[in-house]
């Protein structure tokens, strides 16, 4: 492969490389997905050697196509360094150009989106003299969502009473659905097709706020901590149940058993208890459940509201967490009487940064278009079809995408 192919076509400045990676900078997470063309070399991400490069017409202009890996990276936005740090030492905005000896880039473009590709533009130029092409979020997340749902095998998949069961998407019957992306806070987008979306509805009731008020309650360092503590809690030491108020029947009236909970957190109006005599682990069950419930509910409102039967779950609140999306999924089934139904993506949280990535293509570039899909997945993810643990369900670490794209 010469150099020639990561050229933008038509663009005025020679010395401006397109870069093969995205990023999406939201409120907690900083999101990064990068096209590699050799199998997991590290020192090496962008380089070119032992890959096949194949011409392809597409339409009038003919293409040559490199094979490769899609990869996937999370960082803390608050630890935004590391993040400048990983991608200083893959070098993964030089796009390769170095190691096959080309000239230093002078400017070096990424396409970027969330809120933070407006708050560090100045830090990652002054850094890594990166200047950060932004990207509309909601535009972002629903072509990332299209692309997943529609070239990536095994994307969607239900969840319910610990069953996870993969769904065949028909291309041709896609649209309409909710999205529903659970990052700090909540955004709920009618998509209709590509690029034909509106954002219906939203809650501040989001991941941050399960991480932000969890990290004050229970005093855990880390998400993934209090993910973990939720998991040996008990919600009913510390919920209101319907039981509790009607003196342990149900209000069969109105359908509600004894054991709904009435009120999240409501045993603590009336127990003469103090946040330490609460065990962490129940009040971390009891915020998860509160707020996954919560927004099951609000997606379910939105959904009838404009009579889609589809909600797909994404964003990284959810973390491939079965209790997460067991309370998300009941409360779709429940409410709509089993006429929606709540779906969740194996890339939850990189919709936002797949969409970036996508958009190289939309400018009119024509530069990196994924053209063909094979999903990898790890034999240890094979293993049976139930998410036991609370990571099991989430992207490995180490799980990227086969793929071709197009360089040009
Ligand atoms: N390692 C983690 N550190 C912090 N928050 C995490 C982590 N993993 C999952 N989360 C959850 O995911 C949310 C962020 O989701 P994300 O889709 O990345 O949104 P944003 O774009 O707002 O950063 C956090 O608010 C938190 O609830
Ligand atoms: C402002 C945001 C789009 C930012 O996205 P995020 O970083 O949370 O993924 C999102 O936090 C949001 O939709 N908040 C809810 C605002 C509301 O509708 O009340």
């Amino acid at each position: 492969m010469d150099l020639g192919e990561f050229q933008i076509p038509g663009n005025s400045d020679p010395n401006q490389k397109t870069s093969h990676l995205s990023l999406d900078i939201g409120g907690s997470l900083i999101k990064l997905v990068y096209f590699s063309t050799n199998d997991g070399d590290n020192d090496d991400e962008l380089g070119s050697s032992g890959n096949e490069s194949v011409g392809v017409s597409n339409g009038s202009r003919s293409y040559p196509v490199l094979k490769g890996r899609l990869h996937f990276s999370k960082f803390e936005t608050r630890k935004i360094n590391d993040c400048l740090d990983f991608i200083q030492t893959k070098r993964l905005h030089l796009g390769g150009c170095q190691r096959l000896g080309a000239l230093p880039i002078e400017k070096t473009i990424i396409k970027a989106t969330g809120g933070g590709a407006y708050k560090y533009a100045d830090l990652f130029k002054e850094k890594l003299d990166i200047c950060l092409d932004k990207e509309d979020e909601m535009d972002c997340l629903v072509a990332g969502a299209n692309f997943l749902l529609k070239a990536v095998h095994q994307e969607a998949f239900t969840y319910l009473d610990g069953k996870k069961e993969f769904v065949q998407i028909d291309q041709n019957d896609l649209y309409p659905y909710l999205l529903v992306n659970i990052g700090s806070g909540v955004s709920m987008i009618k998509v209709e097709g590509d690029g034909k979306f509106e954002r219906v509805s939203g809650t501040n009731v989001g991941g941050g706020t399960f991480w932000g008020l969890g990290r004050l309650l229970t005093k855990c360092k880390s998400f993934d901590e209090l993910l973990e503590l939720s998991q040996q809690g008990n919600n009913r030491v510390i919920d209101m149940l319907v039981g509790d108020i009607y003196g342990g029947t149900d209000y069969s009236k109105v359908g509600l058993s004894s054991t709904t909970i009435a009120s999240s957190f409501g045993k603590a109006i009336s127990d003469k208890k103090e946040l330490q005599d609460y065990q962490p682990e129940d009040i971390a069950r009891s915020l998860l459940r509160m707020i996954s419930n919560n927004i099951g509910q609000i997606a379910y409102l939105n959904a009838l509201r404009f009579g889609l039967k589809r909600i797909f779950f994404g964003g990284f609140f959810i973390r491939g967490h079965a209790y997460t999306m067991d309370t998300i999924a009941v409360g779709v089934d429940f409410w709509s009487k089993g006429e929606a139904k709540a779906m969740f993506l194996r890339h939850e949280g990189f919709l936002g940064a797949l969409g970036a990535f996508m958009s190289y293509e939309k400018h009119g570039l024509d530069d990196l278009k994924v053209h063909r899909l094979m999903q990898k997945f790890p034999m240890s993810s094979l293993v049976g079809d139930k998410i036991c643990s609370p990571l099991n369900g989430e992207l490995n670490e180490n799980e990227s995408i086969e793929c071709s794209v197009y360089a040009s």
